[in-house]
């Protein structure tokens, strides 16, 4: 029996389908001890993967900047000159709500609680229940320390409005199973100081132990911003919605679904901070 030149199969890079079959059929009935064509199959399989390693390369170079804590501070602090604080919460709540609808639709996750901590994060919570709520989901809002502050208290009123409930006691792990088909984490964002002050550990307990399906707002509450989770107890979000730009800790994040949020960097904001945002063309968020 002839082989194929390999030279000309190298060249060609690909054998006509009919061809193989033919090849493999004669292969199998002489049984010689290898086939040419596992070999190019190899071969090709080894090109794929260099073309693999050369793209994730080139989109690691392209990449978005994942920001240190006191970088996400400081960009904070600028954006907060040009914008008021209500303009950029409101992008953000609503971005959130648009990754939640794209990720855990309501037809499957109609009933969402929303855990809002004592801080802006908390603020983007309360702005994404009442868009939720617009969406078609139903949120239930448990926001055990809420902010004297009109701004805070603005948006718990507006959650009113919408006819959204509220608990005043946090869950068990059975109630949450029961009551709910997600979480979202509005806890603590790039503002959290590890370790979780007492008044939150049992709600943060609930969200490590459940199996309710969590959505994180920025970061996932209790992990370091910059070194991720901090231990093995620490919850794993399946949605993470990064805002402005992926914190640090974003880099440690294995969930299925990683998304950017939050499009109101002015240019000169995004070349100070090197940020090399990705187009959002018309959408409120990209996929990551
Ligand atoms: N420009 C942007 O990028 C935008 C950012 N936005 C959002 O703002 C978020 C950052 O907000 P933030 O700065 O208010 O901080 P955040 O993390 O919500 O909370 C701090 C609170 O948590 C508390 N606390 C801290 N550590 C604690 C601990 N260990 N245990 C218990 N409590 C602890 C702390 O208490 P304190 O230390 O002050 O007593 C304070 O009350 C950001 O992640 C994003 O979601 C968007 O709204 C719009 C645009
Ligand atoms: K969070």
């Amino acid at each position: 029996m002839r082989l194929p030149s390999w030279q000309c199969l190298r060249w060609n890079g690909c054998i006509p389908r009919t061809c193989q079959l033919l090849w493999r059929r004669k292969n199998t009935q002489s049984r010689l001890p290898f086939s040419p064509f596992a070999i190019i199959e190899k071969q090709q399989q080894r090109q794929n993967q260099q073309l693999k390693r050369h793209f994730s390369l080139q989109s690691c170079k392209n990449m978005v900047k994942y920001l240190s804590q006191s970088e996400a501070i400081e960009l904070d602090l600028d954006l907060f000159e040009m914008f008021h604080v209500g303009q950029l919460m409101e992008l953000a709540g609503l971005s959130c709500a648009d990754a939640v609808a794209e990720c855990f639709p309501a037809q499957t996750h109609p009933r969402v609680l929303v855990v809002c901590g004592p801080g802006n994060n908390g603020g983007d919570g309360l702005v994404c229940a009442r868009h939720l709520s617009l969406m078609g989901y139903q949120p239930t809002v448990y926001y055990p320390k809420p902010t004297l502050m009109s701004l805070y208290e603005n948006l718990t009123n507006q959650c009113h409005h919408m006819e959204i409930p509220s608990v005043k006691k946090c869950p068990s792990v059975s109630d949450a199973e029961e009551d709910y088909d997600l979480i979202l984490d509005a806890l603590f964002g790039f503002g959290f100081k590890p370790p979780v002050r007492e008044d939150f550990v049992p709600l943060v307990k609930m969200m490590q132990e459940t199996k309710v399906p969590i959505a994180s707002v920025d970061i996932p509450s209790g992990w370091d911003v910059e070194k991720g989770k901090q231990s093995e107890c620490d919850f794993e979000p399946k949605l993470l919605i990064s805002l402005t730009a992926p914190k640090l800790c974003a880099e440690h994040f294995k969930g299925e679904h990683h998304y950017l949020g939050g499009r109101f960097v002015p240019p000169a904001l995004q070349r100070k901070y090197q940020l090399n945002l990705p187009d959002y063309g018309s959408k409120l968020v990209v996929r990551l």
